[in-house]
Parts: C-alpha cells; structure tokens; sequence
C-alpha cells in the first residue's frame, strides 16, 4: 500500500520543469528524499501538500485527490518557514491549529513543549531558525498524523538536536502505521533512518529504491590509474581522476574485481557518494525519468 502516489505529474516553470513525474511512497516506512540544490524537492514536497498547482497529472494522498481536504487531518507537515505566523506565540499558534485537527493531543503537545524547551509566550520572529523548526515539528506531532512530511527539517538544527530529532522519529516508527517522508542534503541522517531512498536531479528521479538495495548495490572502486582503461571506465558510473589514481562508483556486484586482487580497494558507498557521482555535470545524462507502473523494490 502507498501514501502518496505522483502518476505522470508535470510542473514547468519559468527556468526549471519537473515532466512526467512518477514516484511512490510506501506507507509504515521512512522515504528520504534526495537531491542537489534546485533539483525540485521543495517543488515536489509543495505539490503534493497541494500549495502548488500541478500543470499536469494526478497526486493521491491514501488513495484520494490530494486535493481532498480529509487527507489533510492525516498528516503532519514540517517546514523551515512559519511565515504566516511571526506575530503568533506558540500559544496563540495552538488556539488557532488545534481546533482543525479531530486527533489534537493535548498531553503530546505539553510533553513536545517540554522535550524542546520552547517558551509558550515569546513571538514566533523572535525565534531563532532552529526554534521554529521545533515549534513547526511540534505541532506537526501534536495531531497524531499518519503520515508525517518534512522538507529540510534538519538543515536549521544543531547536532545535537538532530540527533534528537532522528531519535523521535525512530520512536514513531515503532507505532503502527506511521509513514515518514523527508527531503534532505545532510545525507548522513538517512543513512541512519531511512527505508527508501528517492533521488531527484534537475526535476527527474534519477531512482527510487530500497536503502537494502542502495547498500548492497553502489561501492566506490579505487586504485592505480594504470590499471583502468577504456572498458573498465564504461562499468563505472562516474570516475574521478588523479595523478595517483582513480575514484569511481560502480553499481552492481563487485566481484567482477576480484582478478585485480590488491590492485584495488572496494568500498561500500555511501548516499554523499552516490550523489557525489551520478549529479556530476559530465554525467547530467545518467539516467533516465523512471515511467509510469515503476515501484520501489
Ligand atoms: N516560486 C518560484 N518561481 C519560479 N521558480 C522557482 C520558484 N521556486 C523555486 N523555483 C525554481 O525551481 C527549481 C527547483 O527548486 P526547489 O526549491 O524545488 O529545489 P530543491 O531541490 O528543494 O532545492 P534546495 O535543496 O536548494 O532547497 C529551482 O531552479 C528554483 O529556482
């Protein structure tokens, strides 16, 4: 079953366009969301909660139009800016979003209040940008949603709190489905965290999969420059090069290098690595839009 399903969405703006968009979020699962900056996160994050307009195609929320004001009462959405309300006080916050929500939990949001030492009656603008990511989450939490969406919600956080952060989300996964969507750079946290990983650049996505299958699939090949030529460069997805040697991403089994013994060092990569590699401009061709009926495996 999914939470959200994108089927064929398009969005053209005036400098960028995301065509054909098609992408899945499986529910009681953690789906990081990747990508450079200006890939279409925020974009993608925005249609889907229905503050963009899509120009073409469809977004169902479980199973409905996104569109659907019901859907709304399911989710928990987490952003770095709570513009519209600077003049508010987190309570004067609460006395307006608390009675939108039929599943407002009072003691949640007081044990939320306590656990991010947030002050009650200080203006929202007097905040520092790591506070409003808090008081975003909080109330974000305090309706028990289904489905929890955050863009960037570590990026104004220190280390510490980040850490926090990730902690609680790994709590609430624990409960029964719960869903969680985050976009991010800092890839770290989903190393950490996350069940699936989607990776958009330049309004494509470049893949869905499962973090299983990013961990076992992608390693970084490094050793001698003599011993790479043509052919071993077409197995490698990108490949960085030295007066001293070689970096590459290979994606596939890497027994395939085993004939070069200790010629060559294999490594697992990681999520930096495999962005690192598969946005580099000479490789702004790698990959393809995945179509319509693809579903993460
Ligand atoms: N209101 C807007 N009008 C026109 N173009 C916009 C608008 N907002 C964003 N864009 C453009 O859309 C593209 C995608 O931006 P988006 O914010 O979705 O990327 P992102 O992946 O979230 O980036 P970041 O990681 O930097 O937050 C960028 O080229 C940006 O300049």
């Amino acid at each position: 079953m999914n939470t959200v399903e994108f089927l064929n969405v398009t969005k053209r703006r005036k400098d960028f366009a995301i065509e054909d968009l098609n992408l899945t979020i499986p529910q009681g699962y953690v789906t990081g969301f990747i990508g450079p900056n200006g890939s279409g996160k925020t974009t993608t994050i925005q249609m889907m909660m229905n503050i963009l307009q899509v120009d073409e195609g469809d977004i169902k929320l479980f199973g409905t139009s996104h569109k659907d004001h019901k859907v709304k009462q399911k989710i928990g959405f987490v952003y770095d800016e709570l513009f519209m309300y600077e003049d508010f006080t987190v309570n004067n916050m609460k006395s307006f979003i608390a009675p939108l929500y039929n599943t407002w939990n009072e003691e949640l949001f007081q044990k939320y209040v306590q656990k991010f030492d947030l002050p009650l009656r200080k203006k929202i603008k007097k905040l520092s940008k790591g506070m409003k990511m808090k008081v975003s989450l909080l109330f974000a939490l305090a309706h028990e949603p289904e489905f929890i969406v955050m863009d960037e919600p570590t990026s104004g956080l220190d280390p510490l709190f980040r850490r926090e952060l990730l902690d609680i989300l790994q709590e609430m996964m624990l409960k029964e489905n719960q869903t969680i969507f985050l976009s991010t750079h800092i890839t770290t946290d989903l190393d950490r965290i996350a069940d699936h990983i989607i990776f958009i650049h330049k309004g494509k996505i470049l893949f869905q999969k499962s973090m299983d299958d990013v961990k076992e699939n992608y390693y970084v090949i490094k050793g001698r420059l003599d011993i790479i030529d043509m052919d071993t460069k077409e197995l490698f997805i990108g490949v960085d090069e030295t007066d001293v040697g070689f970096t590459a991403l290979f994606e596939g089994d890497p027994t395939i290098f085993e004939p070069f013994g200790n010629d060559i060092v294999i490594e697992k990569a990681t999520l930096e690595d495999i962005m690192f590699y598969m946005t580099r401009k000479e490789n702004s061709n790698y990959g393809s839009p995945i179509t319509e009926g693809t579903t993460i495996n």
